[in-house]
């Protein structure tokens, strides 16, 4: 990491009564980069961006942002946030709601910067309250980021945008890094995390379980999948009895095995006399990572239950 770093968690204990929202959890956010924070429901991940936007405080350990505590009047000016459930004041049309933000900052950004960030300029005289869902989380947005915030957070960011409102924003975000912005996200939609995120952290049961770049996380999972065209298919039981197989799939001519020792696999298949051909290998996607990842933290947690 170079630097300091932005956002710092140093052993962060929240409880609610028994319940611990998040269970010594240590991270550090780099300036600049996209992080995105993964975890099943309940993770503990708004509690996490809560901690960082002074809306709630820990039980024990320390929260800084920029070496500050959050909440320091220093840190508003710096910090913006779209959240899960953030609606427009009634009444206010979208450039009314885009200039009463922009009147809380002293160097706020041009309205019709945020207008374009929200993609909203059509829209500009309709009351905020009349949008659809996907263009109020647009103008959630643009609202985000009227102080023109070096940090920035949002909490599920595309629920309810389509496709392109989707990969527009994801435009937005990427160029906010590189000019220097620090992002944390949550998201549940994996493909977009590891499309746009320069590193993941995966949460569950509010500790962290895996912290990385997309594709360092890919690779940590030992587990591929090797599909092949056979002349003679074997039956799916002979498959499963080869070393390593723990899965096994026949699909019309195609053999589907999931494995974690690839190599030995490669050379019982080529040396086989099934006639293979068509061979691919396959990486871990992030879903099955994620899936991986927590599902062993949970089955972690039921054993220690008993
Ligand atoms: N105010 C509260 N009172 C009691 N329990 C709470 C409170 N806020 C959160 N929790 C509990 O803490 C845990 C973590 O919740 P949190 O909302 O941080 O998870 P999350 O990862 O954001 O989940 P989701 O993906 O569903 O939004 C959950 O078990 C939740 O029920």
């Amino acid at each position: 990491m170079t630097g300091a770093p932005a956002v710092q968690f140093r052993n962060i204990v929240k409880a609610y009564g028994a319940k611990r929202a998040l269970d010594g959890l240590d991270l550090a956010l780099e300036k600049g980069k996209v992080t995105a924070l993964l975890g099943p429901n309940g993770a503990g991940k708004t509690t996490a961006v809560s901690l960082m936007l002074h809306l709630t405080k820990p039980t024990s350990g320390e929260v800084t942002v920029d070496g500050l505590a959050p909440g320091r009047k220093e840190l508003k000016e710096r910090i913006g946030a779209m959240l899960q459930d953030t609606a427009a004041p009634d009444g206010l049309t979208v450039r009314e709601t885009l200039q009463l933000f922009r009147s809380y900052y002293r160097n706020p950004l041009a309205l019709d910067r945020l207008l374009q960030i929200a993609g909203l300029d059509k829209e500009k005289n309709r009351r905020a309250a009349s949008l659809s869902g996907g263009q109020k989380r647009r103008l959630a947005f643009a609202v985000a980021l009227a102080g023109d915030p070096d940090m920035i957070v949002l909490d599920e960011p595309t629920v309810g945008m389509d496709v392109e409102s989707r990969s527009r924003f994801w435009e937005v975000v990427r160029a906010l890094a590189s000019s220097g912005r620090t992002i944390l996200l949550t998201t549940h939609y994996l493909e977009e995390a590891d499309a746009v995120a320069d590193r993941i952290v995966v949460i569950a049961q509010g500790r962290l379980v895996a912290d990385g770049t997309p594709d360092e996380l890919k690779a940590s999972m030992p587990m591929r999948s090797l599909s092949f065209k056979a002349r003679r298919m074997p039956a799916e039981q002979e498959l499963l009895a080869l070393p390593g197989v723990q899965e096994a799939r026949v699909s019309g001519a195609f053999a589907h095995l999931k494995t974690k020792d690839t190599d030995a696999l490669l050379g019982l298949l080529l040396g086989s006399d099934w006639g293979v051909s068509d061979l691919q290998i396959q990486s871990a996607s992030l879903e099955s990572v994620f899936r991986q990842l927590t599902e062993t933290n949970n089955g972690k947690e039921k054993e220690s239950d008993q």
